[in-house]
């Protein structure tokens, strides 16, 4: 059910930047962990420390506002005394006495008022010259004018060879430690680890979100930089965890892997991803999703996002736990579609039933392949995977 949130509530979200969804999110997860005292303390504080910063600022612009309402009423006060005299001495009429005192009343009035709104503009033009800032950031990896130029997969073989990597803004944690491992064209194989192995790592080097400092991935025998990396991503679809969906259509939202796709594309790749929401009409294809997807629910988001890649019927396709939302028999249902497309597909899943019929599945630890093969022989192996198979039990 929605949850309602009183304007007041919306208005103090709206000030302080958040959105509604995420200020219902964060109050959701205040009252489920009955943590309204604990929050209530924190707030305190953190107001405490914002009037604080703020009283000298707002002490200043008090006595600048009332110094400028005051010099107003001055003006006033000066100007009909002084009209007074004039027109009893005779040497202007009313007329002329008015005309010129409103002229100098209302241009002081604008005067002060610029004045008052000074420091506003210069606030807003540092604001602004961090906005253009972050436009006119150069990306590494620039998919509007790449570097690379090639535009094929060669035989489709993906390798990872000796790959060092760590995010660059966490140089002290080495997240991928020589990783080397080779998927073909066509295969159907998973990754798994404990958490924080570096598994999303994986698929974020593939899509080429960033490059290795060590090492090279590779498909068809080239280097992924050598490959035009707008039209490889192209080639490639992805689906998530927490999939992003757009505030549009539920269509358009399929589509938007596709938007040349008629009508009856989508309802296929709507079949293949168990969208029987969509299919029934319990929500009709025109109904807009909310913001993130906000009136879906977790499973009808990755159906939806599920849909929108098989539409594309990529070579590549990368599941990052895109089933863990869903209910078995959705999952099964969802898996037999997967298989039926002609893609490599790496799977990273911590449901291990989602990954049992891969062709290959290789363990990582710490960033380290420490294991590969069927899930035969992995639990034949009695090693890490077996581990891993009996905590998910
Ligand atoms: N964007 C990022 N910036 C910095 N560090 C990151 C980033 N993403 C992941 N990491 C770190 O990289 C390591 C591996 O993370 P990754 O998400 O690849 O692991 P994972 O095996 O997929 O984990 P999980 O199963 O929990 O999703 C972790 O230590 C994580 O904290």
């Amino acid at each position: 059910m929605a949850q309602k949130v009183s304007p007041g509530v919306e208005a103090a979200y709206a000030m302080s930047g958040s959105s509604i969804s995420e200020a219902v999110m964060s109050i959701r997860t205040v009252r489920a962990l009955g943590a309204e005292e604990h929050t209530l303390d924190i707030v305190s504080g953190l107001l405490q420390v914002m009037t604080d910063y703020h009283k000298g600022a707002a002490c200043k612009k008090a006595f600048a506002f009332g110094f400028s309402s005051g010099l107003v009423q001055l003006v006033y006060l000066v100007g009909f005394w002084l009209s007074a005299i004039m027109i009893s001495s005779g040497k202007f009429n009313a007329e002329q006495v008015l005309l010129t005192l409103f002229c100098v009343t209302f241009g002081l009035q604008s005067v002060s008022m610029i004045a008052m709104y000074l420091p506003d503009s210069a606030s807003g033009a540092v604001a602004a010259a961090e906005v253009f800032r972050l436009v006119d950031l150069q990306s590494n990896i620039d998919a509007v004018e790449p570097e690379g130029r090639i535009k094929s997969l060669g035989d489709g073989t993906i390798r990872f060879e000796d790959v060092v990597f760590y995010y660059p803004h966490r140089s002290e944690v080495i997240v991928l430690n020589r990783l080397s491992l080779e998927i073909r064209q066509g295969q159907r194989v998973a990754v798994v680890g404990f958490s924080g192995s570096g598994k999303s790592t994986v698929i974020q080097l593939l899509l080429r979100f960033y490059d290795p400092q060590r090492g090279r991935v590779s498909i068809g025998g080239q280097n992924l930089i050598q490959l035009d990396v707008a039209w490889f991503r192209r080639q490639v679809a992805l689906v998530g965890q927490e999939p992003i969906l757009f505030n549009m259509s539920l269509e358009d939202n399929v589509k938007y892997g596709l938007p040349g796709a008629s009508h009856e594309e989508v309802l296929s790749a709507a079949r293949g991803a168990n969208m029987d929401y969509a299919l029934d009409g319990t929500k009709p294809w025109s109904h807009r999703v909310g913001l993130g997807g906000g009136k879906l629910s977790g499973g009808q988001k990755q159906r939806c996002a599920i849909a929108r890649a098989l539409l594309r019927q990529p070579k590549m396709l990368l599941l990052d736990e895109a089933t863990s939302a869903l209910d078995s028999k959705s999952e099964v249902l969802v898996q037999q579609s997967i298989q039926q497309i002609q893609a490599t597909t790496i799977t990273v899943a911590h449901r291990l039933s989602t990954i049992r019929d891969s062709d290959k599945i290789f363990v990582l630890a710490e960033g380290r392949l420490v294991e590969q093969g069927t899930y035969a022989q992995l639990m034949a192996m009695q090693g890490s995977f077996a581990q891993l198979a009996a905590r998910s039990l």
